[in-house]
């Protein structure tokens, strides 16, 4: 930053300021998912993001996946996991390894980064305070959920103590018996709703939705969500990016002004986005 004029760098402050206007007091929900966790220098540029819109009275919430890190632990212990439809299935001993991942292991290791960043966060998962509550997706996923209710108020709690939350994407079940296993992004895009969220940042490992994964000139910037189906139909959205698709479209439909799909590995992606005349990625409006 040495080499930018004083004049620049001023420019670029003000240039956030009606941003910063839009947002503050308003509740940004942020999900973070392994593949954009590459390497700690892009770590701590995330979180230092989410510190910053923290300290100008933006309410963001974190949601994170894992699937990276669930993967590592299964190889270890010699268990192989596969995925149907873009979901883990999930038998006992993997959903064990599943809920010491995601709420222990990444869990509290973003708490950690925040803090060493000078945030205050607080770890969650969904069966603190009853935050989603979910029943078996279905018999070949075995230990996967779907949210059928999810109970804000422990989040809102949080925030207006002016932590932020972190939360994994285990749910406890309606029988009270099985927790299950969530998609991140799922569980993002219910939180999103349920906290009537001003936007929603899904973070990824490549630029955000294209009519051919291969080339990034055809990234689609703008998309109104009754134009999302066409590119389903088209068959240009494939694996993981079918239900970031479908929670973008979901969230938008149920209040959430807008969502965004967009690259976690670009340093500092959410402040580009949020508070920048420079969008990024994807946006479903
Ligand atoms: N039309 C498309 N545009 C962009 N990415 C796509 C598209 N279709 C499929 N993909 C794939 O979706 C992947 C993102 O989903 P996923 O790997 O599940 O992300 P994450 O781990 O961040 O949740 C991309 O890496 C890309 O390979
Ligand atoms: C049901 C299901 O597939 N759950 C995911 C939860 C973690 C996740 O979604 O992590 P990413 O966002 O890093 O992909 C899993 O077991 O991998």
């Amino acid at each position: 930053m040495t080499n930018i004029s004083p004049n620049i760098k001023a420019k670029i402050l003000v240039e956030a300021l009606p941003y910063i206007q839009e947002f503050t007091g308003k509740i940004v929900v942020i999900k973070y998912g392994g593949n954009a966790m590459i390497n700690e220098e892009l770590k701590a540029a995330v979180i230092q993001d989410v510190v910053l819109l923290n300290l100008i009275g933006i309410k963001v919430v974190l949601v994170h996946g894992g699937g990276p890190e669930i993967k590592e632990m299964l190889e270890k212990i010699h268990k192989e996991s596969t995925f149907v439809n873009g979901l883990r299935v999930t038998d006992d001993e993997t959903m064990d390894v599943v809920q010491q991942v995601l709420c222990g292991k990444v869990n509290k290791n973003l708490v950690s980064l925040l803090i060493k960043q000078g945030g205050k966060g607080v770890g969650l998962a969904g069966m603190d305070g009853n935050l989603f509550q979910s029943v078996r997706y279905d018999d070949i996923h075995q230990n996967v959920g779907t949210i059928v209710e999810v109970d804000p108020s422990i989040v809102l709690d949080v925030l207006e103590k002016g932590y932020i939350p972190v939360v994994s994407s285990v749910a406890a079940g309606l029988d009270q018996l099985t927790n299950y296993n969530i998609n991140a992004d799922t569980a993002a895009e219910k939180l999103a709703v349920a906290l009537k969220a001003k936007k929603l940042i899904l973070l990824t490992d490549v630029m955000g939705l294209m009519k051919d994964p291969q080339d990034e000139s055809t990234l689609i910037s703008k998309l109104k969500v009754s134009q999302a189906s066409v590119y389903e139909r088209e068959g240009i959205i494939k694996g993981g990016m079918i239900p970031k698709v479908q929670c973008a479209v979901e969230a938008v439909r149920r209040g959430v002004e807008t969502v965004n799909i967009q690259d976690g590995r670009i340093p500092h992606s959410i402040l580009i986005e949020l508070l920048s005349d420079e969008g990024i990625g994807t946006m479903f409006y």
